[in-house]
């Protein structure tokens, strides 16, 4: 394999260095480094991170592939300067089994752009009443860290409280979508102002906090780690933070959408974007999106370490599942490849981030959390260093470009960014020391 020579890139944003890779390791940091024969690679200006690692996507394969694929997932991932992506377990067939587990597995592998990390079902086909084969996926030639009923919440909490136990075993985590389903019956957008007006049934705060704070206790008990998806209110960063006081093995992601899009949207009123019609389902998402104030503690929990992670919760649907009347479509939205420019629009243009709170919250952290870091040759979440694995990102910090979902590479359109203009592109991606994307082009 030729080296390649990366030639003043910011590390963390600071002052510039060159960079060599070879034999899919950095080999050397240092100023005006010379290699014969190297690929060489004008990287002045841009940022260099860690590769990123996504806790929360769904690639849709098995079952629907007209919304996305691995390999298309896998595209859009490499694009947004990721790495490795955590696959969620709500496919069809469920990812509750090793077979399943294994086949997104050697998809990803097959695909070679991302590490594809696939997450477990907690509950047999997601149904919430037996626990799935946790020890025999946790096992597998997919080696599962994480197990989620992702779109349903483990609510019994005598199930819960076994799950815990059982991941424990393993070092494994139970990563909850924190939604007391008896406080959501028909709920179509957050419960505030807005909804009673609009007469719309709401999604109230306390559906996703009640469930955390019975999770936080129940982790407790048992001693075993805990993580928390997509957590949307101030009261949920307040109760984490208190659980983080007390000991609890918790860790929460928060989404892109959540930092920077309020419940405002339903009605068709986007801050610093494009004006859209009221009621575009585009912005029909689990949790909802919020308030102002919630906003403002997501980022200051992102900010102080509360909240270890963003996660995108990338959630591509077809057309025929989005584009109807609000109350029939499915809720989510895409993520993968504007993650990193809503995160240095919401929290590095605002101060609350540095470019090395950008890695530790879309890198360091969220590997750690998945039990990445520890992998040798196949880590990820490592530092920009010597002898680490060449995972890395190059990012144009200034430049702003307006979002085209036409151009996604997503098999779905449904981005909530449309119009938009945002900061920080991903100009280079490498995974191992091999471009997976070069000039904003992916290379499979
Ligand atoms: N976030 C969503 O609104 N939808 C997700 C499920 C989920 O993350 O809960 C999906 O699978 O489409
Ligand atoms: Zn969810
Ligand atoms: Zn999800």
């Amino acid at each position: 394999m030729t080296s390649v020579l990366i030639t003043g890139a910011r590390p963390y944003g600071e002052d510039p260095v060159d960079v060599v890779l070879k034999d899919g390791r950095i080999t050397t940091v240092g100023a005006s480094l010379s290699v014969p024969g190297a690929e060489r690679l004008d990287a002045s200006g841009l940022v260099l991170l860690p590769g990123l690692v996504d806790l929360h996507t769904h690639l849709r394969e098995p079952g629907r592939e007209d919304a996305e694929t691995v390999e298309t997932g896998s595209r859009a991932a490499a694009l947004g300067g990721f790495t490795a992506v955590h696959a969620m377990a709500n496919t069809d067939p469920v990812a509750d089994t090793a077979g399943v587990v294994e086949q997104v597995w050697r998809l990803g592998q097959q695909a070679g752009l991302v590490d594809v990390v696939p997450v477990g079902a907690v509950t047999v086909g997601l149904s919430g009443t037996q626990l799935a084969e946790l020890g025999a996926m946790a096992d597998s030639a997919a080696r599962v860290r994480v197990f989620s009923d992702d779109g349903h919440c483990v609510a019994d909490p005598s199930l819960m409280r076994r799950a815990l136990e059982y991941v424990k075993a393993f070092d494994g985590v139970v990563a909850q979508h924190a939604e007391e389903p008896r406080l959501t019956v028909g709920a179509q957008m957050h419960e505030g102002e807005r909804s009673a007006r609009l007469g719309l049934t709401g999604w109230p705060a306390v559906a996703e906090e009640a469930i955390i704070a019975r999770d936080v206790l129940l982790a407790e008990h048992v001693g075993a780690r805990l993580h928390v998806c997509h957590v949307s209110t101030a009261g949920s960063v307040e109760l984490l933070r208190w659980a983080k006081s007390r000991g609890v093995r918790v860790t929460a992601e928060v989404t892109p959408h959540h930092l920077l899009l309020t419940d405002a949207c339903v009605e068709g009123e986007v801050d610093g974007g494009v004006r859209t019609g009221a009621y575009d389902p585009v912005f029909k998402v689990n949790p909802p999106l919020r308030t102002h104030r919630d906003v403002a503690a997501l980022r200051a929990g992102l900010a102080d370490g509360t909240i270890d992670a963003v996660a995108t919760d990338h959630a591509p649907h077809a057309v025929e599942d989005k584009e109807s009347e609000w109350a029939a479509a499915r809720p989510g939205m895409l993520g993968l490849q504007q993650a990193l420019s809503v995160v240095v629009e919401t929290m590095v243009a605002t101060g609350l981030l540095d470019w090395r709170g950008v890695a530790d919250r879309m890198s360091v952290r969220p590997a750690a959390i998945g039990r990445l870091d520890g992998l040798g040759d196949a880590a990820h979440g490592r530092p920009i260093a010597p002898g680490e694995p060449a995972n890395l990102v190059l990012v144009d910090p200034g430049t702003r470009a307006v979002v085209d979902p036409a151009a996604l590479a997503s098999r779905s359109r449904n981005s909530p960014y449309a119009g938009r203009e945002l900061p920080g592109r991903v100009v280079h991606t490498f995974l191992r020391g091999t471009a997976t994307v070069l000039h904003g082009v992916a290379q499979k």
